[in-house]
């Protein structure tokens, strides 16, 4: 039985990982093919299915599997780590394995499932230059001219990560959509507000490209991490409690690492007519 029905069989997965939902589509069976206007149907939280990312199983050449990210407005993603480590989780539980190969955009990823159950993926090397995050012209990623003086890191997508005193006092919704569409980011980016604790934790809220205001974000984590290290506020290892939940990062030589939980939430069948009047 294959762990993931495919869209022909007008079925899907719902997952998520920390409150970040994803509806996850196997590709590699006969349907149809993602596209955005489908994409942005099923994301429709009144019309469709409703989730913040939509995880697309592809057959890989290079890894046991490939996933391909489409954000709820039908624009392409990347990288998408809670979206990475839930199918992770949904496909070693089908082999029976503790390990996993995903090919994405940004590369081949490694999974693993912890002791404690929770899923690890190497989210690979940050890109640090402005060219390869990227930003429309040569200014100082740690030091961006834009109010608050934010960094930008890559990892496979844009973050623009702002280090403020307290986190739970920004207006994300107003000032969000602002920075997503500010012209230093040819691609638009994912907007992030992090506060250092006096513990050494971090306390982080973001709004990402294309999807809005999530409850937490894989891949936003890992670029937060490497900006408050980069500017010497944390170590390389460092907890983050997003609205959703705790995120474990560590960023290693052989890339950053970002550990937390899954869940799958249940499996759905479209009703035909509603694919027909995509169609
Ligand atoms: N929720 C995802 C990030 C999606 C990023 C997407 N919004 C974009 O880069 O366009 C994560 O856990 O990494």
């Amino acid at each position: 039985m294959n762990s993931f029905a495919p869209l022909s069989g007008l079925t899907f997965t719902k997952m998520h990982g920390l409150g970040n939902d994803f509806v996850v589509v196997d590709a590699r069976l006969p349907g149809p093919r993602v596209t955005p206007a489908l994409a942005q149907s099923l994301g429709d939280r009144n019309r469709g299915v409703g989730f913040d990312q939509l995880a697309e199983i592809r057959a890989s050449d290079r890894a046991d599997l490939r996933l391909d990210f489409w954000n709820a407005d039908g624009t392409l993603s990347g990288a998408c780590g809670n979206a990475t480590r839930c199918v992770a989780a949904r496909v070693m539980d089908q082999k029976g394995t503790d390990s996993l190969r995903i090919e994405t955009a940004a590369g081949v990823l490694q999974a693993l499932r912890r002791d404690d159950g929770r899923i690890s993926v190497n989210m690979g090397p940050p890109q640090r230059g402005w060219a390869e995050i990227p930003l429309a012209r040569d200014v100082d990623p740690l030091a961006l001219p834009l109010a608050g003086v934010p960094a930008a890191i890559g990892m496979g997508n844009p973050h623009c990560i702002h280090v403020v005193s307290d986190a739970d006092a920004i207006a994300l919704d107003e000032i969000g959509p602002l920075i997503e569409h500010d012209p230093l980011f040819p691609q638009r980016t994912n907007v992030e507000f992090v506060q250092v604790r006096a513990d050494g934790s971090l306390r982080l809220r973001v709004w990402e490209r294309g999807a809005g205001v999530t409850l937490a974000c894989g891949s936003g984590a890992c670029a937060t991490a490497v900006a408050t290290h980069l500017l010497g506020l944390t170590p390389p290892a460092v907890e983050i409690e997003m609205d959703g939940g705790w995120l474990s990062i560590d960023w290693r030589d052989d890339g950053v690492w970002m550990t937390g939980p899954t869940a799958h939430v249940f499996d759905g069948t479209l009703a035909p007519a509603w694919i027909e009047a995509m169609a």
